[in-house]
């Protein structure tokens, strides 16, 4: 049988993607970069086959539901591109089996939910990318994959990596240096932590693909947004090869503000952040401050769930902050076990809303960590059944 199985992790940016110079081929209107957080706890799963028995035509069930590949289309796209470096092994080796002509059976299943806002598309592509590439022995490297994996969707292409990753925007019209390379691995700074914050897992009002190419049409703050992001690329790099948590968490913050600022500047404006998120903000702020020096750093993607990096010292403050102005609806196991502390003497709680937020503001916490990149897994952990249509998982 051919198959293979991996999973691929979540990364959340801290230096955002925002527009697109060319929407086809999803090339990027400046360069991003992003922790890849732990797949211990967030992960995509795919398993890919390729049979010759199998009826004519590729099929993909994500979640145990059927998703149409469409020609032309992002998964499309992606599987088309791998089959034709398959094609080019196969031609330098005449004894493989003809793997490239086969119909594939792909199933992938998100340990979180899908298109809530946590990434799901970054992982779920990687995921995908990464199966294809183990099933058809491909000798291409991880940035050379993640050319396949950004036109599945852009933020995919920085999951092909663990630890600390950049997109490189390039200049290649056809996107050939558009890709990810890694700035730091996990083991660089281990301590990195991540605590998201649940405010919604319902599925978003604007996507982020229609969200950032209406920016790009029509916001005139993304120009100097744009002239900005280049610095703050830099700078980042620097801040995460010295391990220089305040800085890296300044730039962080700014960035994601930088952002959302954008989206407000778009018309019609987009709007991610609620009261909860923008109360999270204020909390983290005055908890910086408190403390008088940074140890935390929000950041926001196109929904209102927070990602509040920390180094693992610093999260029972974090927590503390987190659990007393936003108790949770659900109670969330912490695989760290870690024990919330009491705010800093001098907090000046006025930054909350009198009476605080009612229970559930934030429905749950995931405590999580940098992570590594994709990893293949044996033929016991297989998501397709003997006849190719995807398992049924409790
Ligand atoms: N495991 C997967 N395999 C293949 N495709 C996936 C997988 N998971 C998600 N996707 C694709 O990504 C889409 C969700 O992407 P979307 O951008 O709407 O949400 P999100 O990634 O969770 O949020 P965001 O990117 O804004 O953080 C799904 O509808 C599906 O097409
Ligand atoms: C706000 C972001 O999360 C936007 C992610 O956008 P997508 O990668 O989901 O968009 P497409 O390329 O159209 O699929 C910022 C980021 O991850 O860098």
């Amino acid at each position: 049988m051919y198959e293979a199985t991996a999973t691929a992790p979540v990364n959340i940016a801290c230096i955002k993607y925002w527009g697109k110079r060319d929407t086809k081929l999803i090339l990027p209107t400046n360069s991003s970069l992003s922790v890849t957080l732990d797949q211990d706890h967030l992960r995509s799963t795919t398993t890919s086959r390729a049979d010759e028995s199998f009826a004519a035509g590729d099929r993909l069930w994500l979640n145990g539901k059927e998703e149409t590949i469409k020609e032309g289309g992002r998964l499309g796209v992606c599987i088309k591109g791998l089959r034709a470096w398959r094609k080019q092994v196969e031609e330098n080796d005449s004894s493989l089996p003809k793997l490239s002509e086969w119909p594939l059976r792909i199933a992938s299943y998100n340990n979180f939910p899908t298109a809530a806002g946590l990434a799901s598309s970054a992982s779920g592509l990687a995921a995908l990318v990464a199966s294809l590439a183990r099933l058809y022995q491909l000798p291409q490297t991880p940035s050379q994959l993640s050319i396949i994996a950004r036109q599945g969707s852009g933020s995919a292409c920085r999951s092909l990596f663990g630890g600390f990753v950049a997109w490189r925007e390039g200049s290649d019209a056809a996107g050939s240096d558009s890709l990810a390379e890694e700035v730091a691995p996990r083991e660089h700074w281990p301590e990195m932590h991540a605590l998201i914050c649940v405010v919604s897992d319902a599925k978003k009002g604007t996507s982020s693909t229609s969200g950032m190419q209406r920016t790009v049409e029509t916001s005139t703050l993304l120009q100097e947004r744009l002239r900005i992001v280049p610095g703050r690329m830099d700078a980042i790099s620097k801040a995460i090869q010295d391990k220089d948590f305040e800085s890296f968490a300044k730039i962080t913050m700014v960035d994601s503000n930088s952002f959302h600022s954008v989206c407000l500047d778009t018309s019609p404006p987009i709007f991610y952040l609620n009261d909860v998120s923008k109360s999270i903000i204020a909390v983290i702020e005055e908890l910086n401050r408190s403390s008088g020096k940074i140890i935390a750093a929000y950041t926001f993607d196109a929904g209102p769930n927070a990602v509040i990096y920390a180094l693992e010292e610093n999260m029972p403050k974090v927590l503390g902050a987190i659990n007393k102005f936003f108790p949770t609806a659900e109670e969330s196991e912490d695989p760290f076990r870690t024990t919330a502390e009491d705010l800093p003497a001098s907090f000046d709680y006025k930054v909350v809303r009198e009476g605080g937020w009612e229970k559930g503001a934030v429905k749950s916490l995931i405590h999580t960590r940098v992570g590594d990149g994709p990893r293949t897994l044996g033929k016991e952990d297989s998501l397709l059944k003997e006849s190719g249509e995807p398992k049924v998982l409790a």
